[in-house]
């Protein structure tokens, strides 16, 4: 039987939601957790380590970089066969994917977690724990990247994204879809994901802003930024890749200080291109120096180039990173 190590890190998954005031909290022993679910025992030895137990909005980048690195060393164990993750559904499809950059690829890595707390009716934990188990306990998983499991589900880091503010089904892969799912009896992996980038960085670096862009905007944000150290910019476009004639001095001032520019939509589908070639279009950003994301939403090309600034700040060396997903 494999030997799976489950790492809590807290999130509703670890909580209970107190009859009186109806607010969701922390329970004090995050090892529950699997104590709740025996059926674990029928599909692979687990044991379990507990990280912390935060909710995932409390998560610091320094957090993220310990968590890696707990991961890389049990990941080492000859006695440890995969790993899953338990961690509040707010951040965590950035944990996931920053373990994606980070992690050999190798031995399963399962991210999930909860939508409801563990006395609500209905409580969804129980059940992605068990699927995660099930998961990093089956060879189809090995060398697949870092995946999360949840509502039945099997979704590549990369792509994941929480969509959803309360209901269970809320990890969707927009554009391209789980890679696999799980039923009653058996873990299908349907889809194998392409190659991606992979940065064997300690931790991040945490100066990067992540902007969204709406109508009218111009660069006073980016300047603000700019004026307190930012070692690194994300911008959430318009549609394809575009951007408000306004704020395109803002990112020639960045790109002129050497701070790399990195672009993603505020879509919830699709990539962004060098479609638009007027002032701010897509083509005009290409043409100025900004990198593309390649399918990322904006908090994961934050993730990314807060990885990749670990390794390079050459804007030359960033865009072979952001070639791969
Ligand atoms: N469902 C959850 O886990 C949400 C919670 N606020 C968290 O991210 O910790």
């Amino acid at each position: 039987m494999k030997h799976i190590l489950v790492m809590t890190t807290g999130g509703t998954i670890a909580m209970i939601e107190d009859q009186e005031t109806q607010t969701v909290r922390p329970v004090a022993n995050a090892a529950d957790l699997t104590q709740a679910v025996p059926k674990l025992a029928e599909y692979a030895r687990v044991s379990v380590e507990a990280f912390s137990n935060v909710p995932s909005p409390h998560l610091t980048t320094r957090m993220m970089s310990e968590l890696g690195q707990a991961v890389l060393t049990r990941l080492q164990r000859d006695d440890v066969d995969g790993l899953v993750i338990t961690h509040g559904t707010d951040t965590l499809e950035e944990t996931a994917y920053f373990l994606d950059l980070i992690l050999p690829p190798g031995k399963p890595v399962i991210v999930t977690g909860a939508m409801r707390s563990s006395n609500e009716l209905g409580a969804d934990g129980p059940l992605n724990l068990l699927n995660s188990v099930r998961t990093a306990a089956s060879t189809d998983a090995v060398g697949q990247g870092v995946l999360v499991v949840f509502n039945d589900e099997i979704h590549a880091a990369r792509f994941v994204t929480k969509t959803h503010t309360s209901n269970v089904a809320t990890f969707q892969s927009p554009t391209v879809g789980p890679i696999g799912f799980l039923d009653k009896r058996t873990v299908q992996i349907r889809h194998i994901p392409k190659p991606h980038a992979h940065i064997p960085v300690h931790d991040l670096v945490p100066e990067v802003g992540l902007l969204k862009m709406a109508v009218g905007m111009d660069d006073l944000l980016i300047n603000c930024l700019l004026d307190n150290g930012a070692k690194g910019l994300v911008i959430e476009a318009l549609g394809a890749g575009n951007v408000p004639p306004g704020v395109v001095p803002g990112i020639k001032r960045a790109l002129a200080e050497n701070i790399p520019v990195v672009l993603v939509s505020r879509c919830y589908n699709g990539i962004v291109q060098d479609v638009y070639g007027y002032e701010g279009g897509g083509k005009h950003l290409l043409d100025l120096g900004v990198l593309f994301s390649n399918g990322l939403n904006g908090q994961k090309a934050r993730i990314k180039l807060m990885t990749a600034l670990k390794e390079t700040h050459d804007v030359q060396e960033l865009s072979k990173y952001f070639d791969l997903e």
